[in-house]
């Protein structure tokens, strides 16, 4: 295992900023990345809602540690000054809070984990006075933050020993400090080899339509030193044939009970072209990606968005005024085409029921 301590980066996908009354989520502006580093204030429910309907904050464990401060901001509404709230107020906003934000995307499954982790604290506790509930939901959330923090150190750690040296890595999508509240999931893998020296090049699919890829996973791996090239999604084959990738790493938003992981659209082809030219194909995910409850991936919700992301990339129009459009914003890689799926509690490989319920158990 590559053991090798790794810096965390410099910028932070998210932070809760507080007084003593109030706190909000400062946020970065993934939309708007690499050009601007803007950061946006979400002060209310609907702004955080906001932000993860339009990718302000996206990525899998990154949505699910925004949904969780996001119940905490759209509580504290109730707290007006000389205000006393009754549990059973608090609980209806509770109710009502979670519900709105389970709405703001389907498919990564963090965010429905986040939200009832939340509601479970308040199960826990009906007792507590809803003042005391407030300051303890902030303490979940913070702690949800911080785990997440904990296990993208381990996967990286873990997906680092499976990266092969002096070699081209191919990525899809982006999974580094953006998407997450630490190092990344895949991207930690990327940032620990070459910590440790791996001399990998690192290859990053461009990512159509919104471009995480060439928007925020070249200007992470450029921010951190980590050599990378940037590709078109169709270009990956070829430089597959070329003999240029030793391995593929990915993210995932939703993994079902078989291993099935569904991610970034264009998820499906790396993995089938990874098939094709017997290259190992890694899925990196904590293990609040996992959705035990699904068994296949067809069964996993895929999110569909607004056909102007690819009529009008960056707002210039490119396709026929009227053109028929289907944007799935994801695809899942069947477990049959996954090397190994890298979790903060071990590896699963091979891919298979028995083994995704073991090392999740463990
Ligand atoms: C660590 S992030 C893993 C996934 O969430 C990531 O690969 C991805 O597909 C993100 O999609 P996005 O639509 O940008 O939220």
């Amino acid at each position: 295992m590559v053991s090798n301590p790794v810096s965390l980066p410099s910028y932070r996908a998210l932070e809760w900023q507080a007084d003593e009354l109030t706190g909000s989520l400062k946020l970065i502006d993934q939309t708007v990345l690499p050009t601007q580093l803007k950061h946006i204030d979400g002060n209310t429910v609907e702004h955080i809602w906001e932000a993860i309907k339009q990718l302000k904050v996206r990525g899998a464990p990154a949505i699910g540690v925004a949904a969780a401060y996001g119940i905490v901001v759209g509580l504290q509404p109730l707290f007006q000054p000389g205000a006393d709230v009754s549990r059973g107020e608090f609980d209806q906003q509770l109710a009502k809070v979670a519900r709105y934000l389970a709405e703001s995307r389907p498919t990564a499954v963090n965010l429905f984990w986040a939200i009832q982790r939340m509601e479970q604290v308040a199960k826990d506790h009906p007792q507590m006075s809803a003042a005391d509930l407030q300051k303890r939901l902030l303490v979940e959330a913070q702690a949800i933050e911080t785990e997440d923090r904990a296990m993208c150190a381990r996967l990286g750690e873990f997906g680092a020993s499976l990266l092969p040296a002096n070699s081209g890595i191919l990525t899809h999508c982006n999974t580094g400090g953006l998407a997450t509240a630490g190092d990344g999931t895949a991207f930690a893998a990327l940032a620990h080899a070459h910590a440790a020296g791996k001399q990998i090049h690192v290859y990053a699919d461009e990512t159509r339509p919104l471009l995480q890829g060439a928007r925020l996973t070249m200007w992470e791996l450029m921010q951190r030193g980590i050599p990378c090239t940037l590709i078109t999604d169709s270009m990956a084959g070829q430089v597959m044939k070329e003999g240029r990738i030793g391995a593929a790493i990915v993210g995932a938003d939703r993994i079902t009970a078989r291993g099935d992981a569904a991610n970034k659209i264009g998820t499906y082809s790396v993995a089938v072209l990874c098939h094709y030219h017997k290259i190992p194909f890694y899925v990196s995910a904590p293990s609040s990606t996992f959705d035990l409850t699904l068994l296949e991936g067809k069964s996993i919700p895929i999110e569909e968005r607004v056909s102007t992301e690819i009529t009008h990339p960056g707002g210039v129009q490119l396709a026929p005024t009227g053109a028929n459009v289907y944007n799935p914003a994801f695809d899942f890689a069947p477990a049959e085409l996954i090397t190994a799926i890298i979790t903060e509690k071990g590896i699963i490989q091979p891919v298979t029921e028995a083994n995704v319920r073991k090392v999740l158990s463990a």
